[in-house]
């Protein structure tokens, strides 16, 4: 496991703690659970103060993060006051029942989150799936630039995702390790 990337997320339903899985898949981080309560165990704080990089995600609930993310992220006002996480590189996700289902503004308040602390936001780089040859199972159907996204149907259970949103997800992963070496290597 890489002990320089977290991915930090809250799911109420187990649909976003899966695409936190295939990120940490591509990328050999960190999962840290955001409980149904809302809160973050005080190792998992520990953990995001030594990442070098924070993924962050959140399901989109009418059309922004959960109210259990809103609470970890007010709860950061803690860090941000201190700039604890300044210069660290920072990315986000999110997923949705509706393809579209408002969730960019939940990718915009993560964004926002990073900028308020001094974070260095990565986007998913990725071309799109956007032919008539496409299909669902392709990466980055969705077209998502600011980061990631994945769409699951209101119905279908965790086990039942979008498998091309899972190795998307993966690649997303792995973009983070990639810009990570770059980056680090560029400031050393
Ligand atoms: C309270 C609530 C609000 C939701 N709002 C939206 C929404 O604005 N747009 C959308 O496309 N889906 C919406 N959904 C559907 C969820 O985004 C979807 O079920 C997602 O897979 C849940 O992820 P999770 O299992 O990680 O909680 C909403 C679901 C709930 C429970």
């Amino acid at each position: 496991m890489s002990q320089d990337i977290c991915i930090v997320f809250h799911s109420g339903y187990g649909h976003t703690r899966r695409i936190a899985e295939a990120i940490a898949d591509g990328c050999q981080g960190r999962l840290l659970e955001i409980g149904g309560d809302g809160e973050l165990a005080d190792d998992g704080w520990q953990h995001l103060e030594r990442a070098r990089a924070i993924v962050f995600g959140s399901p989109t609930y009418m059309g922004n993060v959960s109210w259990q993310f809103k609470k970890f992220l007010d709860a950061s006002a803690a860090v941000w006051s201190r700039q604890g996480w300044k210069n660290k590189l920072a990315a986000g996700f999110t997923n949705s029942a509706g393809i579209n289902g408002d969730k960019l503004s939940t990718l915009q308040a993560l964004f926002t989150l990073s900028q308020q602390h001094g974070m260095i936001w990565l986007g998913t780089g990725m071309m799109p799936s956007n032919t008539q040859a496409a299909t669902r199972d392709d990466l980055n159907y969705l077209a998502s630039f600011s980061g990631l996204m994945a769409a699951t149907p209101a119905d279908a259970s965790a086990d039942e995702m979008v498998a091309g949103d899972l190795a998307t997800a993966r690649g997303f992963g792995t973009r983070i390790v990639e810009v990570g070496r770059l980056f680090h290597a560029g400031v050393q």
